[in-house]
Formats: structure tokens, sequence, C-alpha cells
């Protein structure tokens, strides 16, 4: 596995020949997976490829999740330096596969015992009747909490909001510690609360903006509730290191978070025994209980140069094999619903907890514009949770922006 210092493309040297039938030259691939937890696993598979193709030389490229999006979608602008394959996104794949970057793979070898894939899984790989990418991991929310900051302050895990702040104010009395971090530069960590709510950022069969309706509202007044009364503490960036140092150091009790914070969790010195790691479900709102759907696919781009050998790695990467490894190795939640069955994903606690999870989990619409209402959403809880903005004016604010974005829609 040679690893490439720079993103480098599927240049015309790696055009790999078909005639001997066996596959060869480059495949270059951008994985966007966690440093240090995650990468080494996939790593390792990617290598398992190249022993069963010798010819294929895989270059694998980490590029961080936050700007792989935008430099794919320079390099195959530019017609120069985007991968062979690349790790979408749920929400990029519609995006790029409405640009015209991802080849579509029906009727190749990329994809295999395609009805083996969870329907909703699945669903963000398919555009306009054509399948753009495979799936590999799904993914949704839930509460992470510290068994023995539970135990020592005698609180089980919040069901609803309300127990959520009597649950931190337990934990801070008896602890001096905030029960919960709640992360505040990515608004996906926003939405098990506008779901509880009862709210959505859009309804897509009715073309119409919903984050700015009373729910929304509501929402955002929910979230900045849990700041001002102590029951949460954020930061307005490096979001993603201060929530999991907080949580490995033991500064919080809880974060909510997903399957692919796991591994990096049980580095944390209150987690050398893995045991202390508790999952629940996140807290429900006045109007229910739901957790957002996520997940990466892997597409091949469009320009490639070799074709076969990145539909056969795309084939490998995603097979019951690679989805056993790293439900073993990482907890990440299979996309095929025969890989729940191996041992693998049967023993590991965190798989089997997210699997009713994720099977009810909300789905967002996959369309080119469903990754962009991020953006703008982020300005606003940003600003909520930071008291710079009113939750009515944050919703109205985030509600403008999508009718922008989102040319005729209510
Ligand atoms: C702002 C962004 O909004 C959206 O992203 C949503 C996303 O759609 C949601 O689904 C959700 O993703 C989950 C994800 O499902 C879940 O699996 C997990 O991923 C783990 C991996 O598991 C782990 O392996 C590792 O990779 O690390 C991953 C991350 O931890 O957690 C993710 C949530 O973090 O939330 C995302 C929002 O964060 C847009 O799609 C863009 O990404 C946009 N960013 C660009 C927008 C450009 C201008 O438009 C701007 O110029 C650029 O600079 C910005 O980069």
């Amino acid at each position: 596995l040679a690893l490439a210092a720079t993103a480098c493309g599927g240049d015309d040297e790696s055009g790999g020949s078909k005639s001997s039938g066996e596959l060869s030259g480059t495949v270059t691939w951008w994985d966007t997976s966690n440093v240090g937890s995650e990468d080494k696993v996939f790593k390792k598979i990617a290598e398992g490829f190249e022993k069963k193709h010798p010819k294929v030389d895989v270059k694998y490229v980490n590029v961080p999740f936050g700007e792989a999006q935008n430099k794919f979608k320079n390099a195959a602008q530019a017609g120069s330096g985007a991968p062979d394959v690349i790790r979408s996104e749920v929400a990029w794949t519609p995006e790029f596969a409405d640009l015209g970057y991802l080849a579509p793979l029906d009727g190749t070898a990329a994809l295999k015992d395609d009805s083996d894939f969870l329907k909703q899984a699945a669903a963000s790989t398919k555009y306009k009747g054509k399948t753009y990418a495979v799936p590999q991991v799904i993914d949704s929310m839930g509460i992470f909490y510290n068994k023995k900051m539970f135990a020592d302050a005698g609180v089980e895990p919040p069901a609803k909001i309300a127990d959520l702040k009597t649950v931190a104010e337990k934990i801070k009395k008896k602890t001096g510690k905030t029960g919960l971090y709640l992360r505040g530069d990515d608004s996906y960590y926003f939405l098990s609360f506008l779901y509880g709510e009862g709210g959505d950022l859009v309804d897509a069969d009715a073309k119409t903006v919903t984050v700015d309706n009373a729910a929304g509202v509501k929402a955002f007044g929910v979230v900045k509730d849990l700041v001002d009364s102590g029951t949460a503490k954020t930061d307005a960036t490096d979001g993603w290191e201060n929530m999991m140092q907080s949580f490995k150091n033991g500064d919080v009790a809880m974060m909510i978070n997903g399957p692919w914070a796991v591994a990096d969790t049980l580095t944390g010195k209150e987690f050398t025994d893995k045991a202390n790691l508790g999952i629940s479900t996140v807290p429900a709102g006045t109007a229910g209980q739901g957790a957002p759907q996520g997940g990466h696919n892997l597409g091949v781009y469009a320009g490639s140069k070799n074709l076969d050998a990145s539909y056969a790695f795309v084939e490998y990467m995603t097979s019951v094999e690679a989805q056993a490894q790293t439900a073993g190795e990482l907890n990440l939640l299979p996309t095929r619903t025969s890989a729940y069955s191996k041992k693998e994903a049967v023993n590991s606690e965190i798989v089997q907890f997210f699997k009713p999870v994720v099977e009810t989990a909300v789905e967002r619409p996959w369309i080119p514009e469903t990754g962009s209402l991020f953006a703008p959403l982020n300005v606003e809880y940003t600003k909520v949770l930071t008291g710079q903005t009113t939750p009515e004016k944050a919703a109205k604010a985030t509600g403008d922006s999508y009718r922008k974005l989102l040319k005729g829609w209510k």
C-alpha cells in the first residue's frame, strides 16, 4: 500500500490492462476516516485487496472529512488530481452524482449482491434511477456515558430532556463535573433535539422549509437552555477535539456521538476498561425521540483511468468480510444485512445497540442540496449556544437561507 503524500489522481500511468483479465495498475483512494483509529483498519483491509490482486497498487490517501467534499469537487471539475475511489459521505453522494463526477455502477463488478444492502443505506447511493456508490458504513447517534460517574452519582441514562437536566444536576453536585458535552460547531449534533420537538430541516415531499416552524424554534430553545442551565458545556470551535478530550478524560459524564467515535473513545483514560463506556438512546423531547441517519459510501470517479480495478476495489471494501472486520475492530455498523449475523457484529455490543437505532433513524432527503443545509445551520446553531442570537432569530435566519438555496420551495 503506497502511502501517497498528497492527493494525486488516477493519472494515465494507472491505466489498468484488461487483456489478461487480471487486474493491474494503480487505484488512488481518498479515505476520510478518523486518523489514529479508523484509518488503520481500513488501510489493513485495502492491503488485503492488494494481496488478492498483486498487479494492483492501492494508493491510500487520508483526506480529512471537513476538506474532502470540496477537494474532490475541485479536482473532478479541473479534471486533474481526483482519486479513482472516494469515500463519499451520504449527503455528498447525490451532489457528486448530479455533477456527473461519479461513475454509474449498475452492472459493474462494484455492485455485488446489492439486495443485501439495508434499504436506508442504499437510498443515498441511488440518484435518478442509477446507483452511483456502494454503502460502506451506516450510523446514527446515541448518548455515550461514563458508567462509573453515573454509579457514583446514583443516576441512570436519561430517557427524556428533563431527565438529562436532573442527571446533570446530580453529577455536578456529586463530582463537580458538567453532565453533557454538546458539540457546538457542528449542527448535526442539533438534529436529535430538533426531531425530539417534532421538527425537521425540510419536508422534501412538500418542498417546504420547516426548520423555522414552531418546532424548530422550540428545539433551538431546548439546546440553548441545556447550556444556560449548566446541563451542557460547549465550544464554538474545535468541537470534535474538545468533546472527545472532555469525555475521554472524565471532565464530562456524557456526550452525544456515533459509532465512528467509539475506537477513539476507548483510548481515553476513563475507558481503559471498555466496560465503563455506556451507550443509550438520545433523550426524547416533548414530541418524541429520534436520531439522524449518517454514513459513508464508496464511489468511483467518473474520470478514472482504471475503472475495472476501481470497481473491484469498491466491491472488496464493501464486502461482507470487510464489514465484519470493521464491525469487530471498530464497532462500525455494516450496511449489508448478511454482515449482522457474522460473529464480529454479533459480539459487538455497540453494533447490537445501534442496529435498532439505525433502523428507526430519521432519514434526510437524498437530494444534491441536502449537504448544503448544514453550513447555514452551523452558523445559527453556534450563535444560539454562545448567546449571540435568540432561538426565534436563528430559526428564521436558517429558514431564509434555505429558501434561497432551495429554489421555489415554500
Ligand atoms: C458542514 C458540512 O455539512 C454537511 O456534512 C454533514 C453530513 O452531510 C451529515 O451526514 C453529518 O455527517 C456525519 C456523518 O454522517 C457521520 O458518519 C460522522 O462522520 C464521521 C465519519 O464517520 C468518520 O469516519 C470521520 O470521517 O469523521 C466524520 C466526522 O466526524 O459524523 C458526521 C457529522 O460530523 O454531519 C455533517 C456536518 O458535520 C455536508 O455534507 C458537508 O460535509 C459540509 N462540509 C463542507 C461544507 C462546505 C460548504 O458547503 C465547506 O466549504 C467545506 O469546507 C465543508 O467541509
